[in-house]
This record gives C-alpha cells, sequence and structure tokens, in this order.
C-alpha cells in the first residue's frame, strides 16, 4: 500500500502568476495539495495554466502571489532548498549530449550532493531498473526516444527526490515504454514518492492517477478520484443513439425529448462517426444498419423482453452484434443523421426500450445504438467544453 501518511509533501495556496504584459492571470489562485505516494494529475486544455503551475512548484518561475511548498518548503522564499526534495522531467530532451546516458545520472547525482561513490552505485541501479544497463556508455544520440525518457526518468531520480514532476511522460512513446513507464510510476508511488504528472493522454492515465485535478483559466474546476469525477460528472454509461430523423423534425426538440426520459441525466448531440464507404466506423463494432418504425419496434421488444431488461440483456445484444461501441453502418451514406448520446444513472438497458418508442413516436430512424462506459475524457469535456484552444 502507498504511503498516504504525513503531511502534504505539494502544497499550493491561492497561487498566482500574471506574466508581464498580459491582462489575464495564467495561473488565478489555485490551490491544492499532495501527499507522499500519490501520483496527482493535473489536467487541463492547452493554455489552461499546468505548465505554469508546474514551473513556480519547480523554481523555474516565481509566482505574482498565493503560495507553494514542497517538503514544507516555500518554493519562493527557498528555492535551493526546494530543489533538493523534488525533481522534473521535461517533455522535451534535455540530456547533456557531451555525456554518456551513465555519465548525465552520476553527474546528476554530484550536482545534488549525492557523493561519487554513491552516485556510481545509484546511477548502475537505476540504469538497470529502466532497462537501460547495456547502453549505458554509448552515445546518447544513438538513443530511441523511448530510451531517452526513460533515462530522463532515471535521471530525475538520482537524487532520492520526495516529489517527482513529470510532463507528458508517455508523449510520443511506444505500448512498450509507456507500459514500463506507468509500471515504474506505480512502483515509485509504493516507495512512498509523490509524482505530479500533465498529460493529455488521462484515459491511459486515469488507469494510475489516485486524484486529479482538472484546470482551465488558471482555475481549478474540480478536484477528486477519477472514479469519483466520472461517477458525478459523466454518469453510470453512455447510450449513443445514431438516428434519422423525420423530415421537419426539429434536432434539438428530439434531443430535449430523449433527456426528458427518466433516468437520463443529459442527453447531448454529438458528433456523427464519418462512416467509410462500404464500411463501419469504429474498427469492427457492429450496429443496427437502416432500422426504421418497424426495425426500431423490434428493437424495443430486443430490449424490453424477458420482463425487466438488465446488463446481461444488453451484452447478449452487444453479443448478437446488435450493438456496439462503434456506429452502424450507413444506408443512407450519414446524411442527416444524428448522434445523441445519453448520460444516464443505472443500466443503458432500461433506456434502451424507453428511448426507442420515444423514436419511434417521431418516426426517427435508428441506425445505431452504442453502449459504453463513461471516461475521464468524458469528464473533462463536460467540464472545459468541446472549443478547442
Ligand atoms: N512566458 C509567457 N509569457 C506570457 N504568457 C505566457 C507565457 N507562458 C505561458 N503564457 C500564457 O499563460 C497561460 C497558461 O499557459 P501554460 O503554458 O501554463 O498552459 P498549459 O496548461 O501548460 O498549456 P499546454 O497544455 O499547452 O502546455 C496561457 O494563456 C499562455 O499563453
Amino acid at each position: 500500500m502507498p504511503s498516504r501518511d504525513g503531511p502534504a509533501v505539494v502544497e499550493v495556496d491561492d497561487l498566482v502568476k500574471r506574466y508581464p504584459r498580459t491582462d489575464t492571470n495564467a495561473v488565478d489562485g489555485l490551490s491544492f495539495t499532495v501527499a507522499p505516494g500519490e501520483i496527482f494529475g493535473l489536467f487541463g486544455p492547452n493554455g489552461a495554466g499546468k505548465s505554469t503551475t508546474v514551473g513556480i512548484l519547480t523554481t523555474r518561475l516565481r509566482a505574482t502571489g498565493g503560495r507553494a511548498v514542497v517538503c514544507g518548503v516555500d518554493v519562493g522564499r527557498d528555492p535551493a532548498a526546494a530543489r533538493a526534495h523534488l525533481a522534473v522531467v521535461p517533455q522535451h530532451n534535455n540530456l547533456d549530449r557531451a555525456l554518456t546516458p551513465r555519465q548525465n545520472l552520476v553527474y546528476h547525482a554530484t550536482y545534488h550532493g549525492v557523493r561519487r561513490r554513491e552516485a556510481h552505485a545509484r546511477a548502475a541501479e537505476l540504469l538497470d531498473r529502466f532497462g537501460l544497463t547495456e547502453r549505458a556508455d554509448r552515445r546518447i544520440e544513438a538513443y530511441s526516444g523511448g530510451m531517452a525518457q526513460r533515462l530522463m526518468i532515471a535521471r530525475a531520480l538520482t537524487h532520492e527526490p520526495a516529489v517527482l514532476f513529470l510532463d507528458e511522460p508517455t508523449n510520443a512513446l511506444d505500448p512498450q515504454t509507456r507500459l514500463l513507464i506507468w509500471g515504474q510510476l506505480r512502483q515509485l508511488r509504493e516507495r512512498g514518492v509523490a509524482i505530479v504528472l500533465t498529460t493529455h493522454a488521462m484515459n491511459e492515465a486515469a488507469r494510475v492517477v489516485d486524484r486529479v485535478g482538472i484546470v482551465d483559466h488558471g482555475r481549478l474546476l474540480t478536484l477528486d478520484t477519477p472514479t469519483a469525477l466520472v461517477r458525478g460528472l459523466a454518469g453510470d454509461a453512455l447510450l449513443d443513439l445514431t438516428v434519422t430523423p423525420a423530415g421537419g423534425d426539429d434536432p434539438d426538440a428530439l434531443c430535449a425529448a430523449l433527456g426528458e426520459l427518466p433516468g437520463v441525466r443529459k442527453a447531448e448531440r454529438v458528433a456523427t462517426p464519418t462512416v467509410p464507404a462500404g464500411g463501419r466506423p469504429g474498427g469492427g463494432a457492429a450496429g443496427l444498419a437502416g432500422v426504421g418504425a418497424g426495425g426500431a419496434g423490434m428493437l424495443a421488444a430486443l430490449a424490453a423482453g424477458g420482463g425487466r431488461p438488465g446488463a446481461g440483456r444488453l451484452a447478449a445484444l452487444a453479443g448478437a452484434g446488435l450493438l456496439g461501441r462503434g456506429g452502424g453502418a450507413a444506408g443512407n451514406g450519414g446524411r442527416g443523421r444524428l448522434r445523441i448520446r445519453l448520460h444516464l444513472a443505472g443500466d443503458p438497458a432500461t433506456l434502451l426500450g424507453p428511448a426507442v418508442t420515444v423514436l419511434t413516436a417521431r418516426s426517427a430512424a435508428v441506425n445505431a445504438v452504442d453502449v459504453g462506459e463513461p471516461s475521464l475524457e468524458d469528464v473533462f469535456i463536460e467540464l472545459t467544453g468541446r472549443q478547442p484552444r
């Protein structure tokens, strides 16, 4: 079990940063804490203020107001002391190319006051842990992106920091390297090291992080465990209905009618997946192709069949190839189609029949039904919107 005892190792209290010659705060009153042995994800859209926050915590930038404390040291008052407790792994390779990989580690350790003999021992141990021993004494130029990233994390650990800051740790890495890195981060957590990471690959990170803070415009929008965030904001399940409304029906009114169903927390229109010529979107998931009013009746009967339908019933539909995650085959090339996402509190199977009844009553054709679990990315979109920054 990770050790979460003891005082917070990172404390951010009403932090503010205003860059010169700008008229808004890049960080605007941010507060959060990170416990020892906790993996904390700081997520937000481009320009939200993540790098600025991390820049202040790691002493690269000075705050305009508020407090940032690492292991009890106010980073603004005593940056050198703070640096002894923390390490940073930047997104871009900043290894010293004039040195070998091993020398990079030894140099970093001795810079932080580790004695030479001990520095060599730690370097050897870290090179081994990150699978780099064989190429420890080659030139860094020969390193792949994945090896360089592993070496940067190893380097960050040479002075045994209590807090590790990682910026996009798995960006552009192959699956093998990503697995190795997430595994290493879990091991560090077990040793009581706190990890603060920023990433846009949040569904991947959701499997590892203990808590997530989502920021936008320099402010904290929410902070909780991934599970609590998903359950609280996105619902228990998602039901995506791809439909063709009857001519003259108002798509927004159709969406609103579905949103009125009991058990639906929210109904929203989302982009219709593009359908490749003669194929299905989403790579193999099956859907309901061109089910009109009559077919919808059949679907309603399927969904309601056998008394109260449950998850098993829905799973059976999926197993039979009637439901899928990826959307259905196009009957008309997707013209006039609408994709409506229902955020549900509860079992999607119980909603399927009533949803189809609403659609049938409005003479809408059901083209595909997809069921899925909401993700952290859904929460993120819910909070920060769909507009690119
Ligand atoms: N040196 C700077 N001078 C002026 N404004 C800056 C500077 N650095 C960042 N900003 C602005 O501060 C805000 C926060 O930027 P920051 O880089 O912290 O965001 P971010 O969440 O890390 O974004 P990204 O995901 O793109 O890295 C943005 O509006 C950005 O344009």
